[in-house]
This record gives C-alpha cells, structure tokens and sequence, in this order.
C-alpha cells in the first residue's frame, strides 16, 4: 500500500494518473455531487436511444462507438449514462493502452440529442447535465490509454467537445470540427472550452467558439486540433478509415501495457497538475516502471538507439 501526500490529497491506495485513487478517480465533482447525478440518472433514462458501443482488441486498443445514425449519432440520455458506463469499463481494464473513439455510419457526433435538451431547457437540470457529460469526459480524458477522436464525417456541439477529450485527433477527408454552440445561444458545457483552449490557445479557442467556425482536416492541422488526415481514399472502403487510425495510434502503444500506461500518466500530470505536484507523480510513477520487467529485458538486451 502507498501512503502519500499529493498536493492536498492523502492517498491510501492505487491511484491514477493524477495521483488520485484510481477508481471512478478521474472525476471532477466529489461526493456531495452525487445525489445530483442519480436525480440527473433518472431524468436521462427517460430519453430512450442509440447506443455506446464497446470492442478490446487483442492489440491492447478498444474501439468505442457512438451509435445513434437515425439522428447523426445525437447523445440521447441512456447514451449519456451509457457512456458513463464504458468509460467504467475501460477504468478497469488493466491490460488497455490505446483508445479509438468513432461515430457510427461515417459521421461523428452531431452533439445532444436535440428532443432531449428541449425537454431539459429549466437551467438547474441543464447545470446537471452538465457535469454529468464534464464528468464522464473528464473521466475519459484522464484514462491511462492514448486515446485518439477519429472524426468522420461531422462532429458538432457536444460532438466537437468530445473530440477534445481524448488526446488526439484524426480527420478523414471531407470531414469537420464544428463548435456550433454559439448558433444555438450557448457555450460548450461538457468541458470543450477548457480543453479546446488548452489544445489550440485561447486565440484560436476564441475564433472557433465565437465565430462558430467550421474546421476542416487542413485548419485543424494549422491550429494543432487535428494530428492528421487518415483514408478513406479514392476507391477504399469507410472502414479504411478505422484500420489508418489504428495504424496510426499503434506507433504510440507498441510495447508493454504497464510502460505506455505510465507514459500517458506523467503527460496527463504534466498537462493538468501544478509544476510540483506534477513532479511528484512523476516521480512515483517512475518508480512502477524502474526496475521493472521491460526495464531488466531493456537492459540486459544492451538496446541501442541508432
Ligand atoms: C450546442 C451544445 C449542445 C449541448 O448539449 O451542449 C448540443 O450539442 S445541441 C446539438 C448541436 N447539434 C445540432 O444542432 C445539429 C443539428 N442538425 C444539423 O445541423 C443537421 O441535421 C446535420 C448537419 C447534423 C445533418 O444534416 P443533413 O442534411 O445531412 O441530415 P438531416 O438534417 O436530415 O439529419 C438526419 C436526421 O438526424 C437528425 N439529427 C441530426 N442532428 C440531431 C441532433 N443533434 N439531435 C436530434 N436529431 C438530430 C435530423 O433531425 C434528421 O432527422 P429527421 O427525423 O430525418 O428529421
């Protein structure tokens, strides 16, 4: 058992990346947060539709769907809950390095399902809704995998938001980033502005979210939203996409689970904790991979790094 301090935060048990116990770890309301969520439950159950769709593959990447094509992959709530759900899920699976997140049917995400939030307009219940998705994306975000958003077709409103809690992001041809928030007299809710603003700049942040610009693969490569354009080309089935980015993120997750799992952890502290917090996991997460089993194979191979 490890006894520590972080930053406020005495631990007593395993823990993420973030210092913080690691189950249900990365959320970002406490406790008193959780009579609200379970009135939130409730009221998201009655907003039947579509689906989260789970597969771990072998490889040590999960691929998770968004799947509601009658409404462009819209989240209704037992989709909002389902998502809460998977990420659970993924929160327990040990052996995970990698991440896709996709929309079904060649498009990504057109945000809430929009019946839904019209039956949700009274501003307490929207506040709720509100951290339960800041919840369950912040809680995606901080998983120990590398995660990527592979944004086919249209990602707009929450799902623009959602391709900013995963580390990266690819594009397909044709495809775009929408922040239409403003178009519908809001701002992002799910966490989106926060982390847009610290993937882009507050410059760019401020463009995409007042302007309600369109971001195509070649402005998301300019501003450093997209990390590159993947099939499907000419000729190629939509599927091709699926197999690029797998291509892709597996440059990322060769090699043993426990090392690339770290690798995401001292990223994840670096981009969210305090410098000396930070520093502190740092330190303790090094200590899981320093003498470890492909830190003894490494050395006793005498690797070289030409
Ligand atoms: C702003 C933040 C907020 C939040 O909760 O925080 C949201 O995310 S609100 C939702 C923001 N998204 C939208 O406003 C999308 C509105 N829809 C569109 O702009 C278009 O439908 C589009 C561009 C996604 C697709 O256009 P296209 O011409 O290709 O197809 P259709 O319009 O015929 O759409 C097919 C079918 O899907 C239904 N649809 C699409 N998006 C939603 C949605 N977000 N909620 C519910 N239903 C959606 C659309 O109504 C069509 O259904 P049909 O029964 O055929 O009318």
């Amino acid at each position: 058992m490890v006894l520590r301090c972080v930053g406020r935060h005495l631990l007593t048990t395993a823990h993420n990346a973030l210092g913080r116990p690691s189950r249900r770890g990365g959320a970002v309301y406490g406790s008193a947060y959780a009579v609200q969520q379970e009135e939130i439950r409730q009221k998201l159950q009655g907003f039947p539709g579509g689906s989260i769709n789970l597969v771990k593959l072998e490889s040590g990447i999960a691929v998770m769907t968004i799947s509601n094509p009658a409404r462009m992959n819209a989240f209704s709530g037992t989709m909002m809950l389902e998502l809460q759900d998977r990420v659970s899920e993924l929160e327990e699976w040990t052996e995970g390095k990698g991440l896709i997140v996709r929309g079904d049917a060649a498009t990504f995400c057109s945000g809430s399902d929009l019946n839904a939030v019209q039956a949700i307009s009274d501003p307490q219940e929207g506040m709720k809704m509100c951290m339960f998705m800041q919840n369950a994306l912040t809680r995606l975000l901080r998983l120990p995998l590398i995660s990527v958003a592979l944004v086919e077709g249209r990602a707009l409103g929450g799902g623009a938001e959602l391709t900013t809690s995963c580390d990266f992001r690819l594009m397909t041809v044709g495809s775009e980033i929408r922040f239409v928030h403003k178009h519908m007299g809001l701002v992002p809710g799910w966490g989106g502005a926060a982390r847009l603003v610290r993937i882009v700049g507050s410059q760019n942040a401020l463009k995409l979210l007042a302007g309600a610009q369109k971001v195509d693969p070649a402005y998301g490569e300019q501003i450093g939203l997209s990390d590159g354009v993947v099939g499907p080309r000419e000729g190629e089935a939509a599927e091709a996409a699926l197999g690029e980015a797998e291509q892709w993120l597996s440059n990322f997750t060769r090699g043993p689970a426990s090392v690339i799992r770290a690798v995401k952890k001292v990223v994840l502290s670096g981009r969210e904790l305090p410098l000396e917090d930070a520093l502190r996991t740092e330190r303790d997460v090094f200590g899981t991979v320093w003498g470890g089993p492909a830190n003894l194979d490494a050395l006793a191979r005498k690797s070289k790094h030409k």
